[in-house]
């Protein structure tokens, strides 16, 4: 018998093509990539291994991956028109909208003009994004214009070296890395989906990317993680958490972070951001928004059988770090430009026009009546 909840509307449970980047609520814990369980990849790897792996296949050797990694340093800096119009971005804009409009900008500057330039049009992107954030953020809520060079070797310690414009230490530098890693890829997700449909079209690789951040947007996918950080600083306790859950789920309100379309019991991804949440916490010596995230969890399952999904505990794992509510989605992108853009290039590589049918609902035929008869 067909599980309900992965029946029904929303293409639940139906398969809408091949892959072989990833499996969601197959072997291992859950989640693979290409074949490595996600808990080994965050435990073993480094997320640029990660991208490398997604892009090509396989794990990078040492050498492999040192000039992969010099690659990609040397493609952050931004244009100079694309500075310009991330100062014309004001402050009270969305950083999604502020990665749309800069991702589909760039794909002006630097069109990917055919196929074979694919994968640097990905790199190009993995490695700008962190910059296009922060330039944005930081010229239009601080009034400063900052080099978008770092001198550290990885994504997550660039990113946090913008952000706050110091080194970070090593332990957030790892945090980022492995959060970076969580989020990496998640088989056919709605942003991923929409990069593929794009992408089934022989569209460009910015094209993809740019469709793919505003599905990644909306909060019952990749904006959960700042819902979820919304709702959790409004808490004032454990019990107090409790409370006001119980009365949003009379209200038939939907709470963010929690529920699955795919995985049934647990997201894998959450143990992991999870354990690094309570580390985070401790070392901040204030530990009452990791124990308010303990309680929802416990009550959503206790209530609703309802788990925390990867977006969670994202949400005081960053905050722990020091990092804007208002840019934990856009580090989502940071970090899913890797599945998307793989995504892409598997589909070109077998493509047909993604076209499904659909079952018609309206009127049955008739015939146009006369305007002045109507
Ligand atoms: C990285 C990511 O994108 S992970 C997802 C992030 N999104 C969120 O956290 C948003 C909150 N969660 C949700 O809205 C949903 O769980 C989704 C969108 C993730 C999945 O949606 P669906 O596949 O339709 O959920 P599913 O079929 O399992 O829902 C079963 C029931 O639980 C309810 N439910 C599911 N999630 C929640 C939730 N977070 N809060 C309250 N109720 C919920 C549904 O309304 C549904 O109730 P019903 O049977 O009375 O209609
Ligand atoms: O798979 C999904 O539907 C959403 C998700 O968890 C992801 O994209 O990481």
């Amino acid at each position: 018998m067909v599980d309900k909840k992965l029946a029904g509307a929303g293409l639940r449970g139906q398969s809408a093509g091949e892959t072989a980047l990833c499996t969601v609520g197959k072997s291992g814990s859950g989640l693979t990539y290409c074949g490595y369980d996600v808990a080994d990849l965050a435990d073993n790897a480094s997320f640029e291994e990660v991208a490398y792996l997604l892009f090509n296949g396989e794990l990078p050797t040492k050498a492999q991956l040192d000039a992969y990694q010099s690659e990609l340093t040397a493609m952050r800096d931004l244009p100079e028109a694309l500075k310009q119009v991330l100062k014309l971005i004001p402050a009270s804009a969305h950083p999604m909208d502020v990665m749309r409009t800069a991702c589909s900008f760039l794909g002006n500057l630097e069109p990917e003009t055919d196929f074979t330039a694919q994968n640097k049009a990905a790199n190009r992107l993995l490695a700008a994004f962190p910059a296009i954030m922060c330039y944005w953020y930081r010229f239009s809520h601080e009034g400063v214009e900052i080099d978008c060079t770092t001198d550290e070797v990885s994504i997550g310690g660039h990113f946090l070296k913008l952000l706050n414009g110091k080194t970070p230490s090593d332990q957030h530098r790892r945090v980022m890395d492995v959060s970076l890693i969580l989020y990496a890829e998640h088989e056919f997700n709605a942003s991923t989906f929409t990069a593929r449909v794009c992408a089934s079209t022989l569209s460009d690789m910015f094209s993809c990317v740019t469709g793919a951040i505003g599905s990644l947007r909306g909060p019952l996918h990749g904006g959960a993680n700042e819902a979820a950080m919304d709702m959790i600083q409004k808490f004032s306790s454990p019990a107090d958490a409790k409370v006001q859950m119980a009365a949003m789920l009379d209200r038939k309100e939907k709470i963010m972070g929690f529920g699955h379309a795919v995985y049934r019991e647990s997201d894998p991804r959450n143990v992991i951001i999870k354990a690094w949440s309570e580390k985070l916490a401790k070392e901040n010596g204030d530990t009452s928004l990791y124990d308010i995230s303990v309680a929802c969890e416990e009550f959503m399952w206790d209530t609703k059988k309802l788990f925390c999904n990867a977006d969670f505990f994202h949400a005081s794992a960053y905050h722990f770090m020091g990092i804007p509510t208002k840019l934990f989605t856009p580090i989502f992108v940071c970090s899913r430009v890797t599945g998307w853009a793989a995504h892409v290039m598997e589909q070109r590589s077998n493509n047909r026009i993604i076209r499904p049918s659909a079952d018609y609902t309206g009127p049955e035929p008739r015939k146009v009546t006369p305007i002045a008869q109507r």
